[in-house]
């Protein structure tokens, strides 16, 4: 990218797109600013990615062409408080932020900045994520463009209308934490079984890893994957009826509807 790109409030998430971008070379670590809470911590990003880090973020913002929110979303109000007043037209404002809308963020911002809010996924470590872009009132094209680039650097992107972005928050921004329990739950039946945690956790992480590759590269149904394995009077449907007895599918499904409701309420609070 031309220009300087602001990332304000680089904890997980912030660090985790920063390092992507430094490693595409999508940005040269003299064209970023970060901003942080704590001076350690932003000695820590200055160190280790050669980036001007500091801990106040009204300069930051009113010196970059692009600016990436993400903050937690109780800290963003007093952020955009610090930096509104700053930001200038022509800006771009990228919010990962969950259940902040984009209204929110147009409201404390000038006429002209344009908003584009994100949801992303903890595998942006890994340049594995799931990024939903949902534009602002008055975003265009091409700030939709700029947050395709920087969400794509680390994952896979796709747009959707923001009415759907709490439900795509309780869905793929929380959903790698049911499958970390899911993974804990089957690791524990492994140690019941006396097998050893390093091997229980191998077991269950390579299954995670070839079934959701199966469901992302194969184009198939899953109920048709599930039935590929569940053999007729075999062990698997043993374990599927004791599933559907204690209603983990509904589980599953009420458990997703409370964090939409949750990512709702952060929106109106
Ligand atoms: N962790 C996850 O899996 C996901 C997080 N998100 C969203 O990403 C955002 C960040 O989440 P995390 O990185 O997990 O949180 P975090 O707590 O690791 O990072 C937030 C950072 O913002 C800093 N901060 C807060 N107020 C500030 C201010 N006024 N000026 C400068 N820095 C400030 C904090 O010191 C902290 O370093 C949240 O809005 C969350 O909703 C979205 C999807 C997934
Ligand atoms: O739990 C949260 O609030 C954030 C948003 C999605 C994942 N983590």
């Amino acid at each position: 990218m031309d220009g300087q790109l602001a990332i304000l409030g680089t904890g997980r998430m912030g660090e985790a797109l920063l390092s992507g971008l430094l490693r595409v070379g999508w940005v040269k670590p003299h064209q970023v600013r970060c901003s942080v809470r704590g001076a350690e911590r932003a000695q820590y990003l200055a160190d280790t990615y050669g980036v001007d880090a500091r801990t106040e973020s009204a300069s930051a913002a009113a010196e970059a062409d692009v600016i990436v929110l993400a903050a937690k979303p109780q800290n963003l109000g007093a952020l955009l408080d610090e930096v509104g007043p700053k930001m200038h037209s022509g800006q771009t404002v990228i919010s990962v932020a969950a259940g902040v809308r984009t209204r929110r963020i147009e409201a404390a911002t000038p006429e002209d900045v344009s908003v584009v809010r994100v949801m992303s996924n903890v595998p942006v470590q890994i340049d594995e994520a799931m990024s939903v872009l949902a534009p602002g009132k008055h975003a265009a094209d091409a700030d939709v463009e700029v947050a395709r680039e920087i969400l794509g650097a680390v994952g896979r992107v796709i747009t959707l209308p923001e009415d759907q972005l709490d439900a795509v928050t309780a869905i793929s921004g929380s959903g790698p934490a049911y499958l970390f329990l899911l993974a804990e739950a089957l690791i524990d039946a492994g140690i019941l079984f006396g097998i050893s945690r390093d091997d229980a956790t191998d077991l269950v992480a390579q299954t995670m890893v070839g079934a959701a590759h199966m469901l992302r590269d194969q184009g198939r149904h899953p109920v048709e994957l599930r039935e590929s394995v569940t053999s007729p009077g075999g062990v698997t449907i043993a374990a599927i009826r004791v599933l559907e007895e204690e209603r983990v599918r509904a589980a599953f499904i009420n458990a997703v509807e409370a964090a939409k409701r949750r990512g709702e309420e952060l929106a109106s609070g």
